[in-house]
């Protein structure tokens, strides 16, 4: 992880917008070092604690509070704290593999970018929350929005959570903003084409894991 605390265990992220087929690489990569032996733990955001899950509910129910985007953004880093100070370093710190659906880039994405908060806003709320805790990779998976439509469609017909089900333009707008997040940090980020199918999406990231975390992977 990157913070300047140096622990034993490894942190890897899953990015992108919805449906980018994210849970299902999660499970597939965690089995996949699980059958090596490693110590694996897999976790997401917004949630991994009851107290993050608590604010998830407050967050995504269609029904709920249409949140002002501070308030949205504050709730996500609430969480972030919460989960990262009981679940993701008391894990690293004993030498796990955390695999996290979601984390720090998806505020970036969906809080930040083109008209809303500043970024340097969001890493300050980061800084503050979690000790500005970075992964060590994070894989950015990219399906075009009519592949992510027709999933998310098959998968849960016309009902969304209130940040899913906002308009074409923001998800495209996350979307670019992944995508600009990947060009600026090359050493952290991988892209991975999420358009095929999932073995053939696994096999990549593998290759992603491999390459870029090789001795311990
Ligand atoms: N490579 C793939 N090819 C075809 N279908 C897929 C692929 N990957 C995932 N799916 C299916 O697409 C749907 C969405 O996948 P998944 O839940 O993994 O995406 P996600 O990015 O985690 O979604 P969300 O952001 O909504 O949580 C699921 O029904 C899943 O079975
Ligand atoms: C961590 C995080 C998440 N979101 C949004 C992105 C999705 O719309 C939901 C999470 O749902 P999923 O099915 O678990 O992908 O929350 C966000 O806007 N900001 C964040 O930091």
């Amino acid at each position: 992880m990157t913070d300047g605390t140096a622990t034993p265990g490894c942190f890897i992220t899953f990015e992108g917008g919805e449906g980018v087929g994210k849970s299902t690489q999660v499970r597939l990569l965690a089995d996949w070092l699980e059958g090596q032996g490693k110590d694996v733990l897999v976790t997401r955001e917004p949630g991994g604690t009851p107290g993050a899950e608590a604010i998830r509910a407050l967050l995504l129910d269609p029904e709920g509070t249409d949140w002002t985007l501070p308030a949205e953004a504050l709730l996500f880093a609430a969480a972030r704290a919460d989960h990262v100070a009981r679940v993701i370093r008391p894990a690293l710190a004993r030498g796990a593999w955390v695999i996290c659906d979601r984390f720090i880039d998806s505020t970036r994405a969906y809080q930040g970018g083109e008209g809303a908060l500043p970024d340097e806003v969001i890493l300050q709320l980061h800084g503050i929350g979690s000790g500005g805790l970075l992964p060590d990779l994070t894989v950015l998976l990219e399906v075009s929005p009519e592949i992510a439509t027709r999933r998310l469609h098959q998968r849960d017909g016309l009902a969304s959570d209130r940040i899913g089900g906002r308009d074409a333009a923001f998800h495209a707008r996350v979307a670019r903003r992944f995508a600009e997040m990947a060009e600026a940090e090359p050493r952290r980020f991988s892209r991975v084409a999420g358009g095929v199918e999932a073995e053939t999406v696994h096999m990549a990231v593998r290759a992603c894991v491999t390459q870029r975390l090789g001795a311990r992977a």
